[in-house]
């Protein structure tokens, strides 16, 4: 038949040039060939194509092979092809390797020369080897599908197989090359190739010859095989295989003039000759297939023996035929003989088309799954490795004291958190602390009589209610808690040495108290946990949850040490004084720092001046 044969990348252009070359010898010349391929070495290094027929399209501004449909103009392919002689072709086929990049562009061109040409047209698939790697072996997976949804039929060969045969053949040759072959070790790439694109062009061009003849060198065959059946056995949209073997046929005019004589030797010869062509049938399935497969899961086959047409035994070839015909899967069996006069040859070609059974697509399926997961795998970990670096950052950001970045939360311990806070507390202002304490302040105008009438240890008539002393609310269902009452103890004694009463007067929210019903304030601190043994007399009941009744303490007479014992503390005994009696202000410590609203600065201050004003002779009690 007539073909159109483009070679896509080095091993189509490679392929493509040893096709055209087979071609050429025959003399049959059926093939127009086109060789497109952005490595301008591969085009140079080709041997038999004409320089028209090599495309090469320079890799300018392009800098990884993801974008090799960028490289190469499709149109420009189009125009090149068409300027071929392609009136008469049969099909079209594209020769690529799987796995490589150039091999990215058949769609393109595929969808292309659909629209131009209405013949049918079939990829020739390299699959590549093991060794090159699972990121290979998963794109030829990918190439492979996208091939087989555009193309009439995908022919496989497999680079795996023939390799490993080709190094087994050449070590286990006997003779002298045998041993040359085995001294000189493994072949060079460019040598390794070759002897690949031979096998494939015995394969495939004896194929693509069939049907054709010469006045030369091809006889007239006895099951003509034409074009038309071939093509037919190719379509379908599945994966072809197929098989070539060849035998040399003994040699020698002894041989000849031996056989001529002899009726004995000339039975034997044609059983010789049937012998031959099973045999060689049998290698074509099982061994020099193109890719290895499962016979049985072929839809349809195709037959056909070559070389002299003396040493082609038709006995051979019913039998291989039904044999074929019994074992594939569908019904569509073909078969025909290519005599060829000039050839010391006997091969036979066996196509398998429609396989569902290919052990290497499968595997290179498999590979595919593999590799992704892998590379699904590799992401995650490196996501994984990024955010726990973006966490270790922002962790020693916020140890070192630098800013967290906004919106990533940054894990601070308890420890550390109180470090922060004591050091925010020692060096701001009490601006915020003073902001809640009069919002205190409020609650304890409204509940200042409380207070007043709870724990007045002075001379009512000397009392103010404006004096600025903060009373908590009462805690809700009970008792109110006077805060100005616990206060007043605590001043009376020099200043503690508890932190609530710290330079700043700001510590007092540090050591909240846990007594859920001062909460809000922390000024209750001093009398739950006294440190001053003053507060162990009366000051604490009265400062603490016993509340008197209205009644009782609007007695004006009422004070509070007479019903209760003797305070311990020396000072007050020293003095002979009611508690509630103005003792000499401390000088360490602000006065008005004793109350509870000297938080607020601005309130302090008018405290202050209001007391300086309004209450100058009380004693010294109520400056807390
Ligand atoms: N049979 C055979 N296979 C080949 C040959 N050259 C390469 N291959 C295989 O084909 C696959 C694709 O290789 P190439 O066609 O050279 O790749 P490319 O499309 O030119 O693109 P690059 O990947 O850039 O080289 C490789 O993985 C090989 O397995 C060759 O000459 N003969």
């Amino acid at each position: 038949m007539r073909v159109l044969a483009i070679g896509l990348g080095g091993a189509g252009s490679r392929v493509v040039d040893n096709l055209y070359n087979h071609d050429r010898r025959s003399k049959v010349c059926c093939m127009s060939a086109v060789a497109i391929d952005i490595d301008p070495n591969c085009l140079v290094q080709l041997r038999h194509l004409p320089d028209p027929a090599r495309v090469f399209f320079p890799r300018i501004g392009v800098e990884n092979t993801d974008g090799i449909t960028d490289v190469i103009d499709i149109e420009e392919v189009m125009t090149r092809i068409q300027a071929m002689d392609t009136l008469e072709i049969d099909a079209i086929l594209l020769c690529c390797g799987l796995g490589g990049s150039v091999v990215d562009i058949a769609p393109l061109i595929i969808d292309e020369l659909k629209k131009s040409y209405v013949e049918p047209i079939f990829a020739l698939a390299i699959l590549p080897c093991l060794d090159e790697g699972k990121q290979v072996s998963a794109k030829a997976a990918d190439d492979l599908d996208a091939l087989q949804e555009l193309v009439d039929g995908v022919i496989l060969f497999d680079n795996e197989t023939w390799s490993q045969k080709i190094r087994t053949d050449g070590t286990a040759e006997p003779g002298f090359m045998g041993q040359l072959r085995r001294n000189s070790g493994p072949s060079d790439p460019r040598t390794h190739f070759n002897q690949l694109n031979e096998r494939i062009s015995r394969q495939i061009g004896l194929l693509l010859r069939a049907g054709e003849f010469n006045e030369f060198g091809i006889d007239v065959a006895e099951v003509v095989l034409d074009a038309g059946e071939v093509l037919n056995t190719l379509k379908g949209n599945g994966f072809v295989a197929v098989g070539y073997a060849a035998e040399r046929l003994p040699a020698g005019w002894l041989d000849l003039l031996y056989r001529r004589r002899s009726l004995k030797y000339f039975i034997q010869g044609s059983q010789e000759k049937a012998a031959r062509i099973v045999s060689l049938a049998k290698k074509a399935v099982y061994e020099e297939v193109s890719v290895p497969c499962d016979l049985t899961s072929a839809d349809k086959a195709l037959v056909l023996i070559a070389g002299p047409s003396a040493e082609l035994s038709m006995k051979g070839f019913q039998t291989v035929r039904k044999w074929i015909d019994r074992n594939i899967a569908g019904l569509e069996m073909r078969s025909g003989d290519y005599p060829v006069k000039n050839t010391s040859f006997v091969g036979i070609i066996i196509v398998l088309s429609g396989l569902s059974n290919v052990p290497r697509v499968e595997e290179i399926r498999e590979i595919r799954t593999e590799y992704r997961l892998e590379c699904e795998e590799e992401r995650l970990r490196a996501e994984e490795e990024e955010r726990l670096r973006d966490e270790e950052a922002a962790m020693s950001q916020t140890v070192s004291g630098i800013p967290e970045e906004e919106g990533i939360p940054g894990f601070v311990s308890p420890l550390e958190s109180a470090f922060l806070e004591e050091s925010e507390f020692m060096t701001e202002p009490s601006t915020a602390e003073k902001d809640e304490m009069i919002m205190l302040r409020g609650n304890s105008r409204s509940d200042r009589e409380i207070r007043d009438d709870t724990i007045d240890m002075l001379p009512k008539a000397e009392r103010r209610k404006e004096d600025g002393a903060v009373v908590l609310p009462p805690k809700q269902g009970g008792k109110g808690i006077d805060i100005t009452g616990t206060a007043s103890v605590t001043s009376s004694m020099p200043a503690p040495k508890n932190s609530v009463f710290g330079p700043k007067g700001i510590s007092i929210e540090k050591t909240a108290p846990k007594d859920d019903a001062i909460t809000s304030s922390a000024g209750l601190k001093p009398v739950q946990h006294p440190k001053d043994g003053s507060l162990t007399g009366d000051a604490v009941s009265i400062g603490g949850t016993q509340r008197p009744s209205d009644g009782v303490l609007d007695k004006p007479d009422l004070c509070m040490r007479r019903g209760a014992p003797a305070p311990k503390d020396a000072l007050l005994d020293q003095t002979g004084q009611r508690v509630g009696r103005r003792s000499p202000r401390p000088k360490e410590i602000d006065p008005s720092r004793g109350r509870l609203a000297v938080i607020d600065a601005t309130e302090r201050t008018k405290d202050r001046k209001g007391e300086a004003m309004d209450d100058p002779g009380d004693g010294g009690i109520t400056w807390m």
